[in-house]
């Protein structure tokens, strides 16, 4: 039996033929030939009951290829490497692996609401002459979509879209994640600009130390947000969440952001609030992230005080001090902030949720500090940052997934003793350094003696907790001690004053009687 293919074949030569000896018809008799043209095509369709459409690879700028074409690519990638006999394997830009797609002249099925189309590759142009390892400028590829005209509707109306959204989603999976940071241009002034690099970063829920709850919950967020464009289109709300990670040092933060990006398979923008120079170079920035991404910014309290100058974490520190030397230091630095960025608070919660905030869709905006109070209440309302995390010190349950990831190990004697210290005894330790005293030392050491490490690890802190608060008691001490000297030193002083007044008063007052 002859198969699709071949069928297509000889009616297509057929009504090849037959429109060759019409258009040379037509060149003699070009009067003539117009009576006949409504005829012929008449005569094509009634033979030709089959409709086709084209998606060249290329089409209006040149050098451009054409994201129908690369949609219909990737959609057609999953079958075709399954019932394609001739694959070709792509290097697509910005893809990690091989696109495998059929062969030129290849051919296959595809099935939609119990209809059948067929999808060919084709491949037009000039046969060369000379041998060239390039391709031929003029060699032009096309698919071609076949469907029976009966099927118009569902092909034109629904398919077709189907085959994009798919198309685009098997992109999105294959696509090769990046983390963006902003850089000054070199050739742009000081025009601040996203630099790339490939995002890899293995942290995943999997490996992040937490409560298994309360990474449950975060990643039930996730989700959800990813998958409720028509939600935030209904409630008119642009479709971007905000989340503020809090947290000493060491306690995952930004190792969280990593988990978050590779869970949602989103790009990473880094934005370094230092090197941005105006809130309109912040607005650019922004506008040019790319959907699916989580833009972050961390140490916020570092970038902004509450009043929207921008400091940074020195500054902070010099602040808290009264030493003369460190102010005058400040105001010399200031001096020279003056040139260098004038990024607000008012520009960053336009950044957030402006109106430029919502071109581009499907956006996280996470921000992280240490001092969560030291933030403006403003910018992590609710609205803003939709939701706060806490990340704090290890808890046993956090423990435990370090002790698996980095031991192997999920069960034994010493954990009763661990969970005492870290439960009762409530010792803080950051699940840094916790997984620093899990991480074997030497080839072949022991799960168990690494357990023993963190054992004598978290005692040595409680040691060191102890002294830490003694010391505290100490010095408050101290300087309540201080504090009662000076006062008291400036009532004596402040007697003193008095009586020297009062003693001038007296011979003033003498005087005038003497006179
Ligand atoms: N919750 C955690 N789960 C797994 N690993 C962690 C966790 N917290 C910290 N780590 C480990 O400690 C290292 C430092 O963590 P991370 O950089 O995420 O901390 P951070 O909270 O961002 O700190 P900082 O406030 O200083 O930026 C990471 O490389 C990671 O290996
Ligand atoms: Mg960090």
């Amino acid at each position: 039996m002859a198969t699709m293919g071949q069928l297509w074949a000889n009616t297509g030569s057929a009504l090849a033929t037959l429109m060759f000896v019409y258009t040379i018809f037509k060149q003699w008799f070009p009067h003539v030939g117009d009576h006949f043209e409504p005829f012929f095509q008449r005569l094509f369709s009634r033979f030709y009951p089959y409709i086709q459409i084209t998606f060249h690879e290329y089409s209006g700028e040149r050098f451009q290829r054409s994201e129908v074409y690369l949609g219909i690519q990737s959609y057609l990638s999953k079958d075709s490497s399954s019932r394609a006999k001739k694959l070709k394997a792509n290097t697509t830009k910005g893809s990690k692996s091989l696109v495998l797609s059929m062969d030129d002249k290849e051919e296959i099925t595809d099935e939609f609401e119990n209809v059948t189309v067929w999808w060919q590759s084709k491949k037009e142009g000039n046969i060369r002459q000379s041998f060239s390892f390039y391709p031929a400028a003029d060699e032009k590829r096309y698919y071609m979509l076949r469907f029976h005209r009966r099927d118009r509707e569902v092909i034109i109306e629904r398919y077709l879209e189907h085959v994009m959204k798919e198309g685009k989603t098997i992109e999105l999976k294959n696509r090769e994640r990046k983390l963006y940071s902003n850089t000054p241009g070199q050739n742009h002034g000081n025009q601040t600009k996203w630099s790339h690099v490939t995002f890899e970063h293995p942290a995943t829920f999997d490996t992040l130390a937490m409560e298994e709850k309360k990474k449950e919950e975060i990643k039930s967020d996730l989700v959800k947000f990813s998958k409720s464009k028509d939600y935030y289109k209904k409630i008119g709300k642009a479709w971007k969440r905000g989340y503020l990670l809090f947290g000493p040092p060491g306690t995952g933060k930004s190792t969280m952001i990593a988990a978050m990006a590779n869970f949602l398979e989103y790009d990473v923008y880094d934005l370094e609030l230092t090197t941005v120079m105006d809130n309109t170079q912040l607005r650019r920035l922004l506008i040019e992230t790319s959907t699916k991404s989580i833009i972050v910014i961390e140490d916020i309290d570092c970038s902004l005080n509450l009043t929207g100058q921008r400091k940074n974490k020195k500054e902070e520190e010099d602040e808290d001090g009264d030493d003369k030397e460190a102010i005058e230091k400040k105001m010399m630095k200031n001096e020279g902030d003056k040139k260098e960025s004038k990024v607000t608070l008012s520009g960053l919660l336009n950044f957030i949720d402006g109106l430029w905030s919502a071109c581009g869709g499907e956006r996280i905006i996470v921000f992280t500090t240490n001092f969560v109070d030291k933030l403006d209440p403003a910018l992590i309302r609710k609205g803003r940052m939709d939701k706060h995390i806490e990340m704090s010190y290890c808890g046993f349950e956090a423990f435990k997934v370090l002790a698996k990831n980095y031991l192997d190990v999920v069960e034994s004697e010493l954990f009763d003793e661990i969970k005492m210290l870290l439960e009762v005894e409530e010792i803080k330790m950051t699940p840094a350094d916790v997984g620093e005293n899990l991480l074997p030392k030497s080839e072949g050491e022991e799960g168990e003696t690494c357990l023993r490490r963190l054992i004598e690890a978290l005692k040595e802190e409680k040691e060191e907790a102890k002294r830490r608060v003694e010391e505290e008691v100490k010095q408050k001490k101290e300087e309540e001690e201080e504090k009662k000297r000076r006062k008291e030193k400036k009532a004596e002083k402040e007697a003193k004053e008095e009586e020297e007044k009062k003693k001038k008063k007296k011979i003033e007052e003498n005087g005038d009687v003497e006179h």
